[in-house]
């Protein structure tokens, strides 16, 4: 994407934001309100950019007519997943396969593989108002993985998992970027360290730092005076200490009526 602008009303969530991502896994940190869940918003195409242009496999997303085939090739876990708790697992991952016009001879197999991937082969047919926090933040999984996407979006998917599940999760995480382009982010730098091949830290609507985890990590076994319990947390306090440093921060938070904070 290139230029591209988001705002919430006054506040400018993205600005000017110029990043592309290739096949892999890609953990987007930042702190809260940094703009990390209206980045994978417009890239899930449920959120229109105010300006600047957004191309997904190869498709203009400002074009409609050509946003159908985009959908049908993407899978998003929204941070606040919404679910038809009525529904038991089966059913509702089949919906959305419905929704991703998968062939109707496909889905069912498609629908076993996606739930067994996430774990919940057992639970197939339970309605979802039955199942744990954890348990439906797997069917999310679940229904984002369904129709193979080449571009996945996950917002915050490791949250409400159990450590046991996480560990799981980012298995499937590196799993899932060998063919994709997987797109997560996330609170936790384990989550990143396990799991991701590059980092983008964004930062009041800007990239603030890409890399590898392993640059990052290096950045924080050399930054000097920055807390953190491990080289990749202390990398990311010196990555986000040199953004604001350089003062074009203070810029992405402007509101339109150019109220700075
Ligand atoms: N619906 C909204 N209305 C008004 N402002 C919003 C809205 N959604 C987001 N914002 C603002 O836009 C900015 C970016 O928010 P966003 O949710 O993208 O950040 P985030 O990095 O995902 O944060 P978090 O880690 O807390 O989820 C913040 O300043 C936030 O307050």
């Amino acid at each position: 994407m290139t230029g591209l602008h988001v705002r919430h009303r006054k506040t400018v969530a993205l600005d000017s934001l110029d990043v592309d991502f290739g096949p892999g896994v890609h953990g987007l940190l930042g702190p809260n309100g940094a703009g990390k869940t209206s980045l994978i918003r417009v890239l899930a195409t449920v959120a229109e950019p105010a300006g600047g242009r957004v191309e997904i496999l190869g498709e203009d997303t400002g074009d409609h007519r050509r946003l159908g085939d985009v959908r049908r090739r993407l899978g998003y876990l929204p941070q606040d997943f919404g679910y038809y708790p009525g529904f038991t697992v089966r059913e509702f991952v089949a919906y959305v396969a419905w929704l991703k016009e998968m062939p109707a001879a496909a889905t069912p197999s498609a629908v076993e593989r996606a739930v067994a991937r996430v774990g919940l082969a057992d639970r197939i047919d339970a309605k979802v108002r039955t199942l744990s926090g954890g348990m439906v933040r797997r069917v999310g999984i679940a229904q984002a993985i369904v129709n193979a996407p080449q571009v996945l979006l996950f917002d915050e998917p490791t949250a409400g998992l159990d450590p046991e599940q996480r560990v799981e999760f980012r298995e499937l995480l590196r799993e899932l970027g060998t063919s994709a382009t997987v797109i997560v982010s996330t609170h936790l730098v384990e989550d990143v360290a396990a799991a991701c091949t590059e980092v983008t830290l964004v930062d009041e609507g800007r990239v603030a730092y890409r890399g590898t985890p392993q640059s990052l990590a290096a950045l924080g076994e050399t930054a000097v005076g920055v807390s953190g319990d491990n080289p990749i947390e202390r990398g990311y306090t010196a990555a986000l200490r040199a953004h604001r440093a350089h003062g074009s921060a203070a810029q992405a938070v402007r509101t339109l009526e150019g109220t700075a904070r």
